[in-house]
């Protein structure tokens, strides 16, 4: 089943297409990899699949009005930003808003699962602005994870996490992209990305570069053309190891 479908979707931010003539399909079970360096145009493109930017061409996400699109997909943006002292416990619950207003029992189980899965139950009476950088960004993945949509749209979800929780967060990802759920996810860690991700969507300069398996996009040239990077990526007995060696000039 097809969760997010993109043709020609072009995002302006100026004049100049920042995202240029884009065209993807995200099924469900899939755990899709964003990746390219800085200023390619990956939030550009997720927040123009959401329909949070103008953008020419179509997407499946943006043509829904906005209480269905927020029952297809949770977006969990750069900016980690908690403006009220509320604790996380409610702060995950506003994940639910697209539910219903009066809370149900499976609202309620949806929060409790969802700070079980990033680990926050017994912060769950905590103020949330009163949690650290990484635990505030723990907190804001797991009000995504409460939404229970089909689709989840996150930028650079581990930026700040420590690395047992960026593993343990792709680790989480995958499993819902097993148990039917599409993740579209933004990274910079191209070592995550090459063992966690099904796939991988490489943009440069705005355009797919290459969309396939982690070995075959991050293949030598491709580091080197859009990363300008020399790396070594290695099949190791514990699954593929990428090693990031140096800058090319
Ligand atoms: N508000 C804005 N006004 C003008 N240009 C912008 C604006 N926001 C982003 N851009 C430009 O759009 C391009 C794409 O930015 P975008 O944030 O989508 O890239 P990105 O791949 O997510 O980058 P990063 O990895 O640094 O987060 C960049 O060249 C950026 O400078």
């Amino acid at each position: 089943m097809t969760l997010l479908s993109l043709r020609s979707l072009t995002v302006r931010r100026g004049p100049c297409p920042v995202v240029d003539g884009v065209s993807l399909d995200i099924a469900a079970g899939e755990l899709v990899g964003l990746i390219g360096p800085n200023g390619a145009g990956k939030t550009s493109l997720m927040r123009g699949a959401l329909g949070l930017l103008p953008h020419e061409g179509a997407s499946s996400l943006a043509a829904l009005p906005a209480r269905d699109r927020a029952r297809s997909a949770a977006w969990l943006p750069q900016a980690r930003e908690i403006a009220w002292p509320v604790t996380v416990e409610t702060l995950v619950r506003l994940g639910r808003l697209p539910h219903g207003r009066r809370e149900t029992p499976e609202d309620r189980a949806a929060v409790m699962r969802a700070l079980d899965q990033m680990g926050l139950t017994a912060f769950a009476t905590r103020k949330a602005t009163a949690l650290s950088g990484g635990e505030q960004a723990r907190a804001l993945i797991a009000r995504a994870l409460a939404q229970d949509t089909p689709l989840l749209i996150a930028d650079e979800p581990t930026a700040g996490l420590d690395p047992a929780a960026q593993i343990a967060t792709l680790k989480l990802f995958a499993a819902l992209a097993r148990q039917g759920h599409g993740i579209l996810v933004s990274l910079h860690d191209l070592g995550l990305a090459a063992r966690y991700c099904t796939r991988l969507v490489l943009l440069g300069a705005g355009r797919i570069v290459a969309d396939g398996p982690p070995s075959q996009v991050l293949t030598e040239d491709r580091l080197a053309q859009v990363f300008h990077l020399r790396a070594r990526m290695i099949d190791s007995p514990d699954g593929p190891v990428f090693q990031p060696l140096d800058v090319l000039s």
